[in-house]
């Protein structure tokens, strides 16, 4: 059975049969190997040490007992050796994080009490690796934090950059003061449980917004960094990203940061190469004729690290982005990946698979570290994914490392997690332009079906019968989640993604009743179904509406880009369908929407409503509005709302001469708008009210006719 390791190793070979763990297992060298390694040993062969037995030798490059396999180890940081044969194990790391890192792969090989006989020769191909805690938003929590660094350990990740933009003693202008005694000391904790998994613990500084180009806040900074080295942080960064003002000179950005690696880093001799988050850290940004880039590229010292985001804010990166920016710098580019965060897109959860970054750039960058969501377990997902990625690079697997990283995250629930993360992984319409895949095995089927459907021809049967066991799956994994005990974090963090993903597994399993009942002419149970849909979409609609209050991107949308849109639009399908087939006038509903449509026009009050990205609009119609006097056409809002925009279009352009567009506060009271008139369309001028309802009313006190091109009101 093939061996599948996280990550990927450089090199293994199978050379004999599983061995059963041995009774008696001998220790040899761990007075000097790795004190964390040896402490995994022990827990893995508890119990069975013995003077003499089964040989298990440890230890790193230059230790006495392991000096006949030196030559056995790459000559690279963080790099080990393993061979486990009949006879003994021997490990050797070039180092001690490679001590530590061939441990975590003995206890990934040891499975049931039995071991493989194998060699791996092993080393990471990109040098720091990891994680930026970086975004916009609410910090993780300790607990986050503990279970992050924990998971870091296990997969290799040697690098996790504290740098919440909330944290107020990280950024402007608190990153002077101190940190109150009791975060310090979680703080500490944090770091020391960072060491224990053989995580660089980088604490970042953003001071940029309002530092001083002068004596007292430079020594500030300083005095910062020394409060946390005395914490036990050994690794710092400094990020002059999203501010303007004087904080963006380059030079004074190249001196100040030239003075901490030569006053701190260089005489604390314990620390870690300084990292620095430039103001242009993407390449659309750039601006080669004020020279940032050459000013940082020529006067930092050498051995500080510059990130990058790569061509744009968020952005895959790829060899002639790197290229670019390390011939700018001077440097290789330490890769800030803006994956999987969602600080602009705060109601998606983005679970699918890390892909789209280059895979022959290991030697063009020092790091690469992800900028997670604020949801750190379901994180997690992309983050194993940038451990195999970074560790691997040219071997990398997208999809295997996808599935490898929901069996860590979910072990016993891994099917329903599966199910829940390929419909949960795209950002929806963004600032950003940046997309991902979702969906993607059903994806197909959808279109065909919905074409099939729409050209009146009979629908594939099977495709009928994959999309409602689709539906199905959907409901059975939103069930198995929310009980599981697997990760009770990661279920906590997201409950409404994954109880809106039941409603949308409830919601398209009803719409194919729904096509079922059309097969059968079964009427009543149409009927049922279409209520059942539009409750169903009402339930949607009230989750998205309470919960992940932010305001920014509010609510909780799942499968939104494949399966949502395709239920609403097959829901609208078969409503018009029926309609057609048996005479009847059911509203044509594609979404659902909370305000109504009230009119005293027979040919109007049937029209659905729509809410899209925050606009209410009414379905134009295209036959002639025949109007009595007093005729109106109301849309009510579900509570009283600032309006940021009301549109009305009637193909008339002396709309004005007969009639008018009036607002209401309470429901009750009206008051005309001050409109312009654009050709044909009315556009309102907004006041400061809250309104309860806008209308159009035909005040000429005679029939008239128009079209009803547009009426929208912008929330
Ligand atoms: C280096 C970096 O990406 N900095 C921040 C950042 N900055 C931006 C911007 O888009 N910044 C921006 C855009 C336009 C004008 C000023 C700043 C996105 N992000 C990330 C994703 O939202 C955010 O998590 C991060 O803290």
């Amino acid at each position: 059975q093939e061996i599948m390791l996280q990550p990927r190793p450089q090199d293994m070979k199978v050379i004999g049969k599983s061995l059963t763990l041995p009774e008696h297992v001998q220790l040899i060298g761990a007075d000097n190997a790795d004190t964390d390694a040896v402490n995994i040993l022990k827990d893995l062969f508890a119990g069975r040490m013995a003077k003499k037995g089964f040989k298990v030798i440890i230890g790193e490059k230059g230790d006495k007992a392991v000096k006949k396999y030196a030559r056995l180890v790459p000559q690279k940081p963080e790099a080990y050796y393993l061979s486990i044969d009949d006879k003994k194990l021997v490990l050797v790391g070039s180092d001690e994080r490679g001590t530590f890192y061939g441990m975590q792969t003995v206890s990934q090989l040891l499975k049931e009490g039995n071991l493989p006989q194998i060699n791996i020769t092993d080393y990471p191909d990109v040098r720091y690796r990891g994680v930026v805690e970086g975004f916009y938003g609410k910090p993780w929590s300790y607990e986050d934090r503990v279970s992050q660094l924990k998971f870091y350990g296990t997969n290799k990740l040697n690098t996790y950059i504290y740098g919440p933009k909330n944290d107020p003693f990280h950024s402007s202008p608190n990153w002077r003061k101190p940190y109150p005694q009791e975060e310090a000391a979680r703080m500490a904790e944090l770091v020391k449980l960072a060491k224990s998994n053989k995580v660089d613990f980088v604490w970042a500084i953003h001071p940029g917004q309002d530092i001083r180009w002068n004596d007292e806040d430079r020594e500030l900074l300083l005095q910062k960094f020394g409060q946390m080295y005395d914490l036990g942080i050994r690794s710092f960064a400094v990020f002059f990203d999203d501010i303007s003002g004087e904080g963006t000179d380059p030079l004074k950005q190249a001196e100040l940061l030239n003075y901490i690696d030569n006053q701190f880093v260089k005489v604390k001799k314990d620390v870690t190469p300084l990292v620095m988050c430039p103001t242009e850290y993407n390449k659309s940004w750039a601006n080669l004729e004020k020279g940032y880039l050459r000013t940082l590229g020529e006067k930092l010292n050498p051995s500080i690290q510059i990130m990058w985001t790569g061509d744009r804010v968020v952005a895959d990166i790829h060899r002639d982005g790197m290229d670019w920016i390390n011939t700018q710098i001077k440097r290789p580019a330490y890769i800030w990946w803006n994956f999987p965060v969602t600080d602009y897109v705060r109601d998606h959860l983005l679970m699918g698979p890390v892909y789209g970054n280059d895979t022959d750039i290991a030697q063009t960058m020092s790091g690469f570290v992800a900028n997670p969501m604020e949801h750190a377990e379901a994180s997690k997902v992309a983050i194993y994914g940038v451990a195999d990625y970074t560790w691997n690079m040219e071997k990398y697997d997208p999809n295997a490392a996808w599935q490898g990283s929901l069996k860590a995250i979910m072990p016993t629930n891994y099917e329903a997690l599966r199910v829940f993360a390929s419909h949960n992984s795209d950002l929806g319409v963004n600032g950003h332009k940046y997309r991902r895949e979702e969906s993607v095995i059903i994806k197909p089927v959808t279109e065909r079906f919905l074409t099939a459907f729409q050209s009146e021809s009979a629908y594939p049967k099977d495709d009928f019968t994959t999309l409602e066991r689709e539906f199905k799956s959907i409901v059975v994994a939103s069930d198995i989640l929310l009980r599981s005990k697997d990760n009770d974090l990661l279920i906590k963090d997201i409950n409404p993604w994954i109880k809106q993903f039941g409603l949308l597994g409830q919601t398209g399993a009803a719409v194919m009743d729904m096509l079922r009942d059309l097969e059968t002419s079964d009427k009543e149970s149409f009927k049922l179904d279409y209520s059942l849909v539009k409750e169903l979409k009402e339930q949607m609609f009230e989750l998205d509406a309470t919960n992940n209050i932010n305001p920014w991107q509010p609510g909780v949308k799942v499968g939104s880009l494949v399966l949502v849109p395709f239920v609403n639009n097959l829901y609208a399908q078969a409503t018009e369908r029926y309609n057609k087939q048996f005479g009847e006038n059911l509203a044509v509903v594609y979404d659902y929407c909370p305000h109504t449509l009230l009119s005293n026009i027979s040919q109007v009050k049937s029209l659905p409503l729509q809410l899209k990205e925050k606009t209410v609009s009414l379905s134009p119609s295209n036959e002639v509005i025949k109007a009595d006097k007093d005729a109106f056409i109301t849309i009510q809002l579900l509570k009283a709302t600032k309006l940021r925009s009301i549109e009305f279009n009637a193909g008339k352009a002396n709309l004005l001469q007969w009639g008018e567009l009036q607002f209401t506060t309470d429901g009750e009271n009206w008051q005309a708008l001050a409109c312009e008139q654009d050709g044909e369309l009315l556009k309102a001028t907004m006041g400061k009210e809250s309104v309860k309802a806008v209308r159009f009313l035909n005040k000429s006190g005679v029939p008239q006719e128009f079209y009803l091109r547009k009426f929208t009101l912008g929330l």
